[in-house]
């Protein structure tokens, strides 16, 4: 009797194969086993090959709720997914898996870009007050009835979720289940003053778990950050809070000309404060140097479990210091494998 190779777990082969060629005979699609499911899903991440952190794959924790078939339950859900996930100031690597599409019954759709974003307030000026990468979501939701926050920079947008077509229901996240963290420097008592703060928990909600040719659209997801994410791309690039003429500046800096590197040191002191902050709440994340170590052993595990690592180079090496770490220093196999976290045919990034 064959079994499945990676998955002694999943029964006999032929049997199950056999099982789902009569339910997409007779339905058109086929439905996962909750062990299919998780076991998918967990394969999906080992097989993401711009993730830097893949080393505890087989950690995730999997919550099926294929059964959930309302706006409101899907909004209910994800915010229980971001208390599963950050319990407390530990994160937990956790995935919510809604129903997929099926013909005839279309699944759920999350319209936000993952779980916690910021406002981005596109001001009658023209100016725009918190995140630009979501200025156009930001108006859009308000077109659609979204009152707006306080009105800071750190504002977090609503969920915005649909079943079929029409417009989105939107649903505000509880405060209390937004784990945040406010961002001070070790030497710089300046820094605080800056009024800078950012969220724990990265909850991808736009990609779809692509399993055995059955795509779940609506299927959050959540690590935890790698400090650069936050100090060397969220608040430092241009198109987003743009902060490195203000921390170069308030470090009295000559940002008059490239050769001073004030870019350079403002983006390592706005790293340091990220790391220093996470540190000092207690909450987890990991800096790109421990990442880097991390998943470099990953990639030897799988090789020696002969299985191929798919890794694309571009996305694995971190956004500073590139070459001061490990993974800079050899080339990838970018292969496609599947299951896999693909972007969606219609969405262009
Ligand atoms: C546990 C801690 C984790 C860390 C530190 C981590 C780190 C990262 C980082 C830094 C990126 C690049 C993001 C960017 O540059 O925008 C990334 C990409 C990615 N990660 Fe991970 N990750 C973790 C867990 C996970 C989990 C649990 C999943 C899914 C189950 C996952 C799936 C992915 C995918 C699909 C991408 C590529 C996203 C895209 O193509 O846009 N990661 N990861
Ligand atoms: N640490 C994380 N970061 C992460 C992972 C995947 C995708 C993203 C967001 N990537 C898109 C941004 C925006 C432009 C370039 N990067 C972040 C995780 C998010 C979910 C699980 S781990």
């Amino acid at each position: 009797m064959m079994f499945h190779a990676e998955n002694p777990a999943a029964g006999p082969l032929k049997s199950r194969l056999r099982e789902v060629r009569a339910e997409i005979a007779r339905t058109g699609t086929y439905t996962h086993t909750p062990g299919e499911l998780a076991f998918g899903a967990r394969v999906a991440w080992r097989n993401s090959s711009k993730c830097i952190g893949r080393l505890y794959w087989r950690s995730l924790r999997v919550r099926d709720r294929r059964h959930v078939d309302t706006p409101e339950g899907v909004a209910v859900e994800c915010v229980n997914h971001l208390r599963d996930a950050a319990p407390g100031r530990r994160i937990r690597p956790t995935i919510t898996v809604f129903a997929p599409d099926r013909p005839g019954v279309p699944g759920p759709r999350i319209w936000n870009e993952q779980l916690i974003r910021y406002a981005g307030y596109e001001m009658d000026d023209g100016s725009l007050v918190g995140d630009p990468r979501y200025g156009r979501f930001t108006t859009m939701l308000r077109k659609l009835g979204w009152p707006g926050g306080p009105g800071t920079p750190f504002d977090v947008l609503p969920l915005a979720v649909s079943i079929g077509g029409g417009s989105p229901l939107l649903s505000t996240i509880p405060g209390d289940a937004v784990l945040e963290v406010p961002l001070t420097h070790p030497v710089y008592p300046w820094f605080e003053r800056l009024g800078l703060r950012w969220h724990a928990v990265p909850a991808i909600s736009n990609m779809c778990l692509e399993i055995g040719g059955i795509c779940y659209r609506a299927a959050p997801f959540n690590g935890w950050y790698m400090g650069t994410e936050i100090g060397a791309r969220n608040l430092a690039d241009a198109d987003r809070y743009d902060l490195l003429p203000t921390v170069a500046r308030a470090m009295g800096l000559d940002t008059g000309t490239d050769r001073s590197l004030w870019r350079d040191y403002a983006l390592v002191e706005l790293n340091i404060a990220v790391l220093h902050s996470f540190e000092r709440a207690g909450v987890t994340m990991t800096d790109h140097h421990t990442e880097s170590r991390r998943f470099l052993t990953h990639l030897d595990r799988e090789e020696r479990a002969g299985r191929l690592c798919p890794a694309d180079w571009s996305w694995i090496v971190p956004p500073i210091s590139a070459s001061a770490t490990p993974v800079f220093h050899r080339y990838y196999d970018d292969r496609q494998l599947s299951p896999n976290f693909v972007h969606h045919r219609d969405s262009v990034d």
